[in-house]
């Protein structure tokens, strides 16, 4: 299988600052992937190399086969704040659009409706939520089936209903064999619907994988919160050291390694326990661990 997008030891610095340093990548056709980072981490930078905006000063580039800003009729972006002629209604912006890109614009009524703009195609974008408006910004990147999206924080300022329905539009694109590469702060929300995660930390990509395999990696504590039975709990301490009262319980922070010994141990004292909860690392945790390593 070809990859829609391949980047190797990919560079860029503005004056003193390295934006991207020896970034490499891949993402295959009808793969999801988001790009993570702190603010400043070099997510945009990578975007604009990407659709050719800015050039690259080091590094390997390839987007749809062709060099970056080549293939631009395959490739489909949607900045973080898009800005629409606020007189025109959303069917003469998409129709605008279409036209610009050489494309049929008996479509622009479908191409709305399937982002749930239909009802409001003949209203003028200035009377649009954000919601609608990063609607129309979405049906804009979705004018001539492109092989590629690049999303810059797709779902900023969407409601939980209008955030699901984009990922379903999302999912469906990418069942089509479209690549998908959106930026994001919202760790939950991709880690529920992208395939991976790559993590950009101070221009440089710290980490890369699904999320359990990045918990792997991470290899974080666990967390294991204790409740004993009436008056055990001076017993259970005495059996596991490393144990504390917190929050009327006792809690117990447990290396990968040793969590299954651990777990023996508890259970090996069950008439003396009520309850048990093994609590693994957060999303916020693993990002963390990875984001700050380069010292950030
Ligand atoms: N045109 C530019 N001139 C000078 N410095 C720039 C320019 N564009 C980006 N930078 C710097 O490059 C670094 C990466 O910026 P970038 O915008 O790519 O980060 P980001 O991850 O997209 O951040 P955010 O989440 O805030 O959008 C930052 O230190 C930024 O100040």
């Amino acid at each position: 299988m070809t990859s829609t997008l391949t980047i190797s030891h990919l560079t860029k610095a503005f004056g003193g600052v390295k934006a991207l340093s020896d970034v490499s990548l891949a993402v295959e056709p009808g793969e999801r992937v988001a790009l993570l980072g702190h603010n400043g981490a070099g997510k945009s930078t990578l975007m604009k190399v990407i659709l050719g905006l800015i050039a690259p000063d080091g590094g390997e580039i390839s987007v749809c086969g062709a060099a970056p800003g080549k293939a631009r009729s395959q490739v489909a972006y949607l900045p973080e704040n898009a800005a629409f002629h606020s007189a025109l209604t959303g069917l003469e912006q998409i129709t605008y659009y279409m036209r610009l890109r050489g494309e049929a614009v008996s479509g622009a009524m479908e191409l709305l409706d399937r982002v749930g703009l239909g009802h409001a195609a003949k209203r003028r974008i200035c009377t649009y939520s954000k919601g609608m408006r990063q609607r129309v910004g979405l049906a804009q990147a979705l004018i001539g089936h492109p092989r590629l999206l690049v999303l810059d924080e797709p779902t900023s300022g969407l409601d939980p209903v209008s955030r699901r329905d984009f990922y379903e539009l999302l999912d469906g694109l990418a069942a089509d064999g479209a690549s998908i590469l959106l930026s994001s702060h919202a760790l939950t929300e991709v880690e529920a619907r992208t395939d991976r995660l790559l993590i950009l930390s101070g221009g440089r990509m710290v980490a890369e994988g699904s999320l359990p395999e990045l918990r792997r990696e991470a290899a974080l504590p666990v967390s294991m919160q204790i409740t004993a039975l009436n008056g055990y709990d001076t017993d259970i301490m005495a059996a596991l050291p490393d144990a504390i009262r917190l929050n009327g319980g006792l809690h117990l922070n447990c290396t990968q390694e040793d969590k299954l010994a651990t777990l023996a141990r508890i259970s090996a004292m069950q008439e003396k326990v009520t309850d048990l909860e093994v609590i693994p690392p957060s999303l916020e945790d693993i990002y963390s661990h990875f984001s700050r390593r380069d010292g950030q």
